[in-house]
């Protein structure tokens, strides 16, 4: 690709320089410049990539761009956003590759990884190759790659989407988180379906205030539609949550045609009858082709909520409901999703990502509709992150527990008793009585404590993070694994 024709694709930019000029690669890290590359400076929330710009001159690069011309001598395009711009060049240098596949797109603030899951096994077992992008990891064709956030930088996604068009994945489904939509990383995608999950309190340190988080995600519907595929003609989808208010502030946004699945309003597709034990949700459901029952193997309502969302994708992409019943039915689970921690022990012990007010509301909601003894709870909240959902979240773990083991998650470069001390707040707030919780700092030793409390039939819950390996201190990463710790504890406990 030629810099005039990268520049070509980027409205209102300027090109200075040779626009002659031949570039082999993208890169927006000046420490991974090969020679060739155009580099993307981007002004970070840290440093400021167009400080880079020497190095990855030095290092090779052929072009720039940049928002402020530099004093380098390569061809430059200056742009209003780079952000913006990387993911348009990004679409544009590997040949929109979404445009050869079926994508469909999931966000929400809960919910998105379970979703995605779903329809990845719905969509394989009706014999397409399917690739998922999401929070524990990416995979397509045998391949499983590690997940470096929930959604990609448009660089990354781009190549990622462009190997897999190569290896013949023909529907590729993808969480799609606030950050990537504020920061543009999905521009130029070429989605089918936008499915939306709900949207409750989290990440107000990044967007500030719930309407501004409403409107950013308002974007995954504003702009389904934007991008129309010449070769490829069809229908854009919005599938919306009926129960959640923000579904009509995106049907308004949208130009697609409007799909809604639910339990409490009506819906296209909506659950009835709905049965909760601890082994599983079983529920009937109503669609716009053909009725059935479900037996989820997953337990909480929530999660006929992510099951009603992966039927109505899957629906929509011609899955007859009787096989989208079937692979349902034989999912048995999400890692680190109320995933039961069993070594023989006479009461229960369950792993759970609720990292959010919501999600621990619902995954403590669905623990007490089948615990027989006490509810016994571990978490804490993530440092760097949203500091007001922490007292929310104490008040929801105190309300249905009966103890509380506040302790740490990722602390990052946050100091972890002030952490809990937050989480506190919300504790002292309701006037909950000291001894029904526990502020223990050291993870492993509030999952000792928490399991050496437990008696027969009561449940231990250890919410927060799920399927993660790793437990991030100051700037350090420890291997932490909620589930290993657990089963460490249960085994060298003495009955
Ligand atoms: C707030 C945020 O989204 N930050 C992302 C952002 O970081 P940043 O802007 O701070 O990057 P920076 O370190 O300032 O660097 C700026 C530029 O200089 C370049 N650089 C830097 C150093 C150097 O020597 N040379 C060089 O060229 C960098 O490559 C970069 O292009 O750009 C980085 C790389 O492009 C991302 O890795 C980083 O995500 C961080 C790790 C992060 O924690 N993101 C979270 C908040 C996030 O995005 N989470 C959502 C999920 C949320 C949810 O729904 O639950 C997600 O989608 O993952
Ligand atoms: N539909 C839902 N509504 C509310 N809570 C949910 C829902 N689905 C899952 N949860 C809760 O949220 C937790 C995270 O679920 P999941 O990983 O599917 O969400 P996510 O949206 O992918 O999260 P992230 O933003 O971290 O990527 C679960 O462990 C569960 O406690
Ligand atoms: N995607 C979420 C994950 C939070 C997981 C929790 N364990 C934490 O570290 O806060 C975030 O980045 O806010
Ligand atoms: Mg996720």
């Amino acid at each position: 690709m030629k810099v005039k024709e990268c520049a070509s694709c980027l409205a209102a930019s300027r090109l200075y320089g040779d626009g002659e000029t031949e570039i082999t690669g993208l890169q927006a890290d000046s420490r991974r410049v090969k020679p060739g590359d155009l580099f993307i400076c981007l002004p970070g929330f840290t440093v400021d990539g167009h400080d880079f710009a020497p190095q990855a001159a030095a290092n090779g690069a052929s072009a720039l761009v940049c928002e402020r011309r530099l004093d380098i001598d390569l061809p430059q395009i200056v742009v209003d956003d780079c952000r913006f711009a990387m993911a348009v060049l990004s679409n544009a240098f590997f040949g929109s590759p979404s445009s050869r596949m079926r994508m469909i797109g999931v966000t929400g603030t809960n919910g998105k990884t379970t979703t995605t899951y779903l329809i990845e096994r719905i969509m394989q077992d009706q014999n397409i190759k399917t690739g998922l992008i999401g929070t524990i990891q990416m995979r397509y064709d045998g391949q499983t790659f590690p997940a470096s956030g929930t959604t990609q930088e448009s660089l990354e996604l781009q190549r990622t989407l462009s190997d897999m068009a190569q290896k013949g994945v023909q529907c590729c489904v993808m969480e799609v988180s606030s950050h990537a939509l504020q920061q543009g990383r999905v521009k130029g995608t070429d989605y089918r379906t936008a499915i939306f999950t709900n949207l409750t309190q989290d990440h107000l340190d990044y967007h500030h205030t719930m309407e501004e988080y409403r409107a950013v995600k308002g974007l995954f519907f504003s702009r389904l539609g934007n991008v129309i595929s010449p070769w490829k003609e069809e229908r854009k989808y919005a599938v919306l949550n009926a129960d959640d208010e923000a579904s009509a502030y995106f049907a308004a946004q949208t130009a697609a045609e409007v799909i809604t699945y639910g339990i409490d309003s009506p819906a296209n597709v909506r659950a009835s009858q709905i049965s909760i034990t601890s082994k599983g949700t079983f529920f009937h459901v109503d669609t716009f082709k053909g009725e059935t029952d479900i037996s989820l193997r997953m337990v909480g309502k929530f999660n006929v909520y992510n099951a009603l969302a992966a039927i109505t994708a899957a629906l929509l992409e011609d899955v007859p409901l009787e096989e989208i019943k079937a692979s349902l039915e034989s999912v048995a689970g999400v890692a680190g999703r109320v995933e039961s921690v069993d070594e023989g022990q006479d009461f229960a012990v369950i792993v759970d990502y609720a990292h959010t007010p919501d999600g621990l509301e619902n995954v403590l909601r669905a623990v007490c509709e089948f615990a027989t003894g006490r509810v016994l709870t571990v978490f804490g909240c993530g440092g760097d992150r949203d500091t007001t959902k922490r007292p929310l979240m104490g008040k929801i773990a105190a309300k249905y527990s009966d103890h509380v083991f506040v302790t740490s998650d990722n602390p990052r470069t946050e100091d972890p008793q002030l952490i809990l001390k937050d989480i506190e707040a919300g504790l002292q707030e309701d006037g909950v009585a000291q001894d029904r919780y526990d502020m223990i700092v050291d993870r492993r030793e509030a999952i000792r404590k928490a399991i050496e409390m437990a008696s027969p039939s009561d449940v231990v819950l250890i919410a927060g993070k799920g399927h993660e390996t790793y437990q991030l201190i100051g700037g350090v990463v420890h291997d932490f694994d909620d589930r290993v710790v657990a089963k460490e504890v249960i085994r060298g406990r003495s009955y």
